[in-house]
């Protein structure tokens, strides 16, 4: 563990680009708080989906989101993500959430709420990876360093049956289907699209193995550091 760093790294980027694997290990690395954005958008999708509204109903969506009890945890070695008190880390992977999770995440609403949330978390800490898909541009516009991560879709898709342990040639199109429909989702959303903060570091992971990823970005943390830039 490194003990140097101090501040707000932001990881930004399309799905299965490795963003959790490695903010996760770099939060390790560095000793750092993490927090996942994406578990929170899931878990608010399960609220929603448990109280039986329709996903282009906003106002129900919203309302549903906002009655709920959403609690994610920030500490990089033990995952918490609970809804109204009961343990959905296991559900909010699932196709029936992945499914949803990108229409109840464009609603502005939603977002207000879960950014504030997201704010409250990590503003107390000394040390925190933060990822998602507006980190850098929304949520923490003043981090210390900016990341945005991206692969082919081809390296992605393979990537993703390798977590799921997909083989099947049609299985491993249909994931590659999943991940470019719910990046155009959300990158042509109106409020607070996919889209690289303007001084982030793009950091392309389709030829690196995940530890160099790591790393590398492990690497550009103690950098802005030590240059006291802040990005
Ligand atoms: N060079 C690499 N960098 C990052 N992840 C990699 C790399 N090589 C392989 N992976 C793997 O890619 C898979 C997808 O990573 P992960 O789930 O962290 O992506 P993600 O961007 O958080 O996805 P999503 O946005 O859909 O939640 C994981 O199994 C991870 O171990
Ligand atoms: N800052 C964020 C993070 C996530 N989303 C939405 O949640 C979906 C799931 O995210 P994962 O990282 O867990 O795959 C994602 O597709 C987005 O719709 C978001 O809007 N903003």
């Amino acid at each position: 563990m490194t003990a140097e760093f101090s501040g707000q790294i932001t990881l930004d980027g399309p799905s299965g680009t490795g963003k959790s694997s490695v903010a996760r290990q770099v939060a390790q690395q560095l000793g750092a708080h993490y927090l996942d954005t994406g578990a929170m958008y899931r878990a608010a999708t399960v609220a929603v989906l448990d109280a039986g509204v329709a996903l282009d109903d906003k106002v129900a969506v919203a309302r549903a989101v906002s009655a709920a009890t959403i609690e994610v945890g920030t500490d990089a070695r033990r995952e918490k993500v609970k809804v109204d008190g009961v343990d959905v880390r296991q559900r909010i992977r699932g196709a029936e959430v992945t499914r949803a999770v990108s229409p109840v995440s464009a609603v502005p609403a939603v977002r207000r709420l879960l950014v504030a949330r997201q704010r409250e978390l990590v503003n107390g800490a000394d040390a925190v990876v933060v990822e998602g898909r507006d980190i850098g541009t929304v949520v923490l516009p003043d981090a210390t360093l900016k990341i945005y991560l991206t692969a082919s879709p081809e390296v992605r898709a393979q990537r993703r049956a390798g977590q799921l342990g997909v083989t099947d040639p049609d299985k491993i199109a249909a994931l590659a289907a999943d991940l470019r429909r719910r990046d155009d989702y959300d990158s042509r959303r109106a409020d607070s699209p996919l889209r690289p903060a303007e001084d982030a570091v793009v950091v392309d992971s389709t030829d690196l193995a995940q530890e160099e990823t790591v790393a590398k970005v492990v690497a550009l943390a103690l950098d802005a550091v030590r240059t006291g830039q802040a990005s």
